[in-house]
């Protein structure tokens, strides 16, 4: 068992989040993720969705392993794209092998191509709670790409992450939309959702 992280305002929970993610992902950042990649059959996907995963940033838990598995079975995958700083992603068809650019923040995406809709959508994070409260770097990009998201449609929202990245209580403000699944490397929780 890990210690508890104590209640933070975002600002410090994120500097704390950060120190031990970077840690776990060193310790046990390859298995987590093969972990993960078990449980491509236990997210309840329609077949065939598109699901939108992201090109892991250091210390986040990588989700290729589990997105392979997804396009084995059947599902088309995706790739987030910071087009604006600033603004909310695009999504970009990507199979596993194929090119990408780097963009903003170190991110990397497919080269411009017409934009999908993904039916579901893997979401990194530096700290999340039960309620499905997540906390990010604070560019607040998929806080207003979900809000866009759920205006229009269902999307089923899966954070990826390692168990000790689990706090009591995320800090919320209005804009924040809890996931609806949180997949560690000990299973899936299901949150109270939208
Ligand atoms: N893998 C991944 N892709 C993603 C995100 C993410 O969190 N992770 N994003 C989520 O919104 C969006 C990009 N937005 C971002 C906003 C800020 C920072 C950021 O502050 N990065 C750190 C450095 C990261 C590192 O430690 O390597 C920094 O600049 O200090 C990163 C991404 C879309 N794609
Ligand atoms: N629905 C929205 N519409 C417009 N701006 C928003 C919306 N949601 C969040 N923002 C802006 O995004 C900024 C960052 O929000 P927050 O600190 O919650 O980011 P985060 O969830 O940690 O980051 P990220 O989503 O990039 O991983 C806030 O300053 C807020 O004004």
């Amino acid at each position: 068992m890990t210690e508890s992280i104590p209640p933070l305002d975002k600002t410090d929970l994120r500097r704390v989040a950060r120190q031990r993610r970077r840690e776990v992902a060193l310790a046990q950042g390859p298995a987590a993720a093969r972990a993960l990649a078990g449980l491509a059959g236990a997210l309840g996907l329609a077949a065939r969705a598109v699901v939108a995963g992201y090109w892991p940033l250091e210390g986040e838990i990588d989700p290729l392993p589990l997105m392979e598995a997804l396009a084995a079975r059947g599902h088309v995958l995706a790739l987030p794209a910071v087009t604006e700083t600033g603004g909310i992603l695009e999504f970009r068809r990507w199979s596993p092998g194929e090119a990408l650019e780097t963009g903003p923040h170190g991110t990397r995406h497919p080269a411009a191509a017409p934009p999908v809709v993904p039916a579901a959508l893997l979401v990194p994070l530096l700290a999340f709670d039960r309620r499905g409260f997540r906390l990010g770097y604070g560019g607040g990009y998929y806080d207003r790409t979900l809000a866009g998201l759920c205006r229009d449609g269902r999307i089923l929202t899966v954070g990826l992450a390692f168990a000790t990245q689990e706090v009591d209580t995320v800090p919320t403000d209005p804009w924040d939309i809890p996931l609806d699944l949180i997949a560690t490397e000990q299973g899936v929780i299901v949150t109270a959702g939208k």
